[in-house]
């Protein structure tokens, strides 16, 4: 389902992350750790085909994203990826709905999920809210609500506990599991927050730049 082989990417000469290969398949889970610096959000961005890697290849459903480019990645990308930022990218003077339609109108999908979606994540009754005027665990699962609301096969999520507390923390990382074991999906959380250690038991730790 999502396969990650011989990735190199470095912004800069001298500089070089170790990225490990990857494979996962329908429905596994993955925690990658890692200190601030050590290049987490550089390997999502690679997974969810935000960043071209300088060698390598990333495969999702044996399609292999960076022989897209342009519109079709962009396509690709909203059907198949569904990604959590560490800052919500949300869009704030919007309510909740029409950022949940927004995301379906980018990839053609209907949106007839979009309520179930809200209430299993306990947001249902802020549908109409402005997402201005949401608390900042309110505005995070709507962020999840957004990057699940085309059932992507693939979830990739950049710390999406740093800054919860401890129950809201342990809620969100519920979410998600939840959220990928109904639709299968591949999930994957890059995270230095050793809180979200327990939750998932596949784990790998990220060492920096070689
Ligand atoms: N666009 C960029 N141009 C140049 N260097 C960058 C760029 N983005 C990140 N870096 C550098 O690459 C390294 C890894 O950054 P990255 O954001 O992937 O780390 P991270 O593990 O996600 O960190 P954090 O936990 O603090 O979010 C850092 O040293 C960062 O300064």
């Amino acid at each position: 389902m999502l396969i990650a082989k011989n990735i190199e990417f470095s912004y800069q000469k001298d500089q070089k992350f170790n990225i490990p290969d990857l494979t996962l398949k329908e429905g596994e889970q993955l925690l990658i750790l890692g200190q601030s610096g050590s290049g987490k959000t550089t390997i999502l961005n690679i997974l969810g085909g935000l960043l071209k890697p300088h060698q390598g290849e990333v495969f999702i459903n044996g399609t292999s994203l960076y022989g897209l480019s342009g519109a079709a990645l962009d396509k690709f990308r909203g059907n198949n990826i569904g990604i959590i930022f560490q800052k919500p990218h949300i869009l704030a003077p919007l309510t909740v709905e029409e950022n949940l339609k927004l995301a379906n109108f980018f990839s053609g999908k209907d949106g007839r999920k979009n309520e179930n979606l809200l209430s299993d994540l306990g947001i249902l009754h802020k549908r109409k809210a402005k997402v201005n005027t949401l608390s900042e665990g309110e505005a995070q699962r709507v962020s999840i609500a957004r990057a699940l609301a085309n059932s992507p096969k693939v979830i990739l999520a950049d710390e999406p506990t740093a800054s919860l507390d401890d129950v809201n923390a342990a809620n969100v990382v519920k979410l998600l599991k939840e959220q990928a074991e109904k639709f299968n999906a591949v999930l994957i959380i890059v995270t230095h927050d050793q809180r979200v250690k327990d939750h998932i038991a596949n784990q790998i730790t990220i060492g920096g730049e070689a």
